[in-house]
């Protein structure tokens, strides 16, 4: 038998990328440890704890033979001879950096555990997406006993998506191994690499020093991020001047220097990632002296958080500037198709935006639980990216507004709008005419990734809104609406272009509306 391998973290990067290993390498021994009971056993279950296109058929194929999960961290951490880290690095949530930089108190303690369970050489990777120079921290704690133990740490950042995981595992478009310049450094990163080449083309397996392999994977989300950010800020231009983004989209994507990937607007993006890291990246900025790089990378979050709340304004205004009361339909909560995953889903902060106010939300994903949902909805901001039992919720009464149905149909029965949050593709196969015969009318569809025909559900008879297509008459005409009714209330602040008016609930001027409030939530600016 060749090396052991033990992976700390059985989450959506420890699991599917140690059954991909486990596969693919017979001649390893792979373990995957985690301090989360339910979830090893889920693991060990027919019902695995995430779903992923493609990865029960591997883990069915591999458990009991070469790949074992476990609750029995320490022993098998001593036994192996590579341990990756794939635990939480969540955003801290209090203290120094709260809101931006990287909680590293799960890996830090994997490293003391790691440190004090040892009795052989071990090669440590880290697996986690960390800070860049975490690994000259964890060096510290590692070497802190003196056991006469040799430590080699190694970056080894993963780039899988969720939903195409076990397709970017088994074809990944690199590999990327950081290490010390040391023989043994180099040692470390011969070994990582003979278990990649199993599988893996040696072109596509990179090796750098352990800063640029750190720093790399938060540049390459920042990039990510960052173009989504960008088409998205295009998507609101293009509302208001008729352009289409898709079209915009297609025609800038076909210049070969940008590319057509990663250019369709959307509601915003979500997923345990992006937002995290990019805070995180912000936070190492400022940490050297770098404001101007920070506020540079900041914008990508900030558009993102302008994005999901220009999609609720646009649909609380559409609909009479009030949704208090009335019934809508929650196409999809995972934060993409294909993953149950719901971690930073855009979908919490429209329910969020919606339940303010007032709506009362039917909400229908394929993947997700009615369970997952309501926890989702209760959770302060950041408190997700924590192991599942150490997670606070925070009851809240908003709750009595949602319910979770089991389809589409169910959702969108007597509601009087419906908003598409996830592409999943059963939502283009809906019957859109059997959807609207069951509607409150007028019957609003928003959708929030422009997975829909909007020609053709104009034809039933929809208004339709679509993330940066040319608006429909009725939404378009509504703002423009308000606009004229506050130069008559405000003709005093004609020319101001820094004052606007909310989209309140009580703010309608053509259904006998009275004098809005002011306050920070500006929609509309008088131009
Ligand atoms: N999800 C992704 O698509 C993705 C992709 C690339 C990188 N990453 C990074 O990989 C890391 C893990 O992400 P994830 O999505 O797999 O998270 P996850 O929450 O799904 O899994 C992490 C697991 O680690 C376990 N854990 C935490 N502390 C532990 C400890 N001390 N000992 C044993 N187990 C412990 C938790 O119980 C949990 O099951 C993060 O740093 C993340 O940023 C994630
Ligand atoms: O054109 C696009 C592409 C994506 N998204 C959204 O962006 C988010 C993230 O999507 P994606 O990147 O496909 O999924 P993740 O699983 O979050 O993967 C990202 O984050 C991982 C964790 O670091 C990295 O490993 C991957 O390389 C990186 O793609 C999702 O909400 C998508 O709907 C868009 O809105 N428009």
């Amino acid at each position: 038998m060749g090396v052991k391998i033990c992976c700390i973290g059985a989450g959506y990067v420890g699991g599917p990328t140690m059954a991909v290993i486990a596969l693919k390498c017979p001649d390893i021994i792979v373990h995957v440890v985690d301090i989360s009971k339910p979830r090893i056993d889920a693991w060990n279950s027919d019902e695995l704890p995430i779903y992923e296109p493609g990865l029960d058929e591997v883990v069915k194929a591999c458990r009991g033979k070469n790949l074992f999960f476990s609750t029995d961290v320490e022993r098998l951490v001593a036994e192996s001879d590579i341990v990756f880290v794939s635990v939480n690095t969540p955003t801290k949530t209090s203290g120094l950096g709260a809101g931006k930089a990287a909680d590293l108190t799960y890996w830090e303690s994997a490293a003391r555990m790691i440190a004090d369970v040892s009795t052989s050489d071990k090669i440590v990777v880290e697996k986690s997406t960390v800070p860049v120079k975490t690994a000259e921290a964890i060096e510290k704690i590692l070497t802190h006993n003196k056991k006469g133990i040799n430590f080699e740490i190694l970056s080894n950042p993963e780039f899988l998506a969720e939903g195409t995981a076990m397709e970017d595992l088994n074809q990944p478009d690199r590999v990327l191994i950081g290490g010390r310049e040391t023989p043994g450094g180099q040692k470390a990163v011969a070994a990582l690499k003979a278990v990649y080449a199993h599988w893996v083309p040696e072109e596509n397996i990179l090796t750098t020093n352990l800063w640029s392999a750190e720093l790399s994977k938060l540049a390459a989300n920042a990039f990510l991020a960052q173009r989504i950010s960008s088409i998205n800020a295009m998507s609101a231009l293009c509302e208001a001047t008729g352009a289409d983004v898709s079209e915009v989209a297609y025609a800038v994507g076909k210049d070969s220097r940008i590319g057509p990937k990663f250019l369709n607007a959307s509601v915003g993006f979500g997923g345990s990632c992006f937002q995290k890291d990019i805070l995180n990246l912000v936070y190492i900025c400022e940490c050297n002296g770098l404001p101007e790089v920070a506020n540079y990378w900041k914008q990508v979050v900030q558009i993102n958080d302008y994005q999901k709340d220009r999609f609720v304004r646009r649909v609380v205004s559409s609909m009479f500037n009030t949704v208090s009361g009335k019934k809508v339909a929650v196409l999809g909560f995972a934060f993409k198709k294909d993953t149950g995953d719901t971690r930073e889903t855009p979908a919490i902060d429209v329910c969020h935006g919606l339940l303010q106010d007032k709506a009362l939300l039917n909400i229908y994903d394929p993947q997700v639980t009615e369970d997952q949902i309501k926890r989702d909805l209760s959770l302060n901001k950041f408190d997700w990216d924590h192991p599942h039992h150490l997670q606070p919720t925070n009851p809240t009464t908003l709750l009595n507004q949602v319910s979770v149905v089991k389809d589409a149909y169910e959702a969108t029965k007597g509601a009087h709008g419906v908003c598409v949050i996830t592409e999943w593709d059963e939502f283009k196969k809906l019957d859109y005419q059997k959807i609207y015969d069951g509607m409150q009318k007028p019957a609003f569809i928003f959708d929030g990734r422009n997975v829909l025909n909007g020609s053709e559900l104009r034809k039933i008879g929809f208004i339709v809104y679509s993330i940066g297509k040319p608006l429909d008459p009725w939404v378009k005409d509504l703002p423009a609406a308000i606009v004229r009714m506050c130069l008559l209330w405000f003709p005093d602040r004609v020319g101001d272009t820094s004052f606007g008016v909310i989209g309140g609930s009580n703010l309608m001027c053509e259904y006998g509306i009275t004098r809005p409030a002011i306050d920070e939530q500006i929609i509309v600016s008088i131009e």
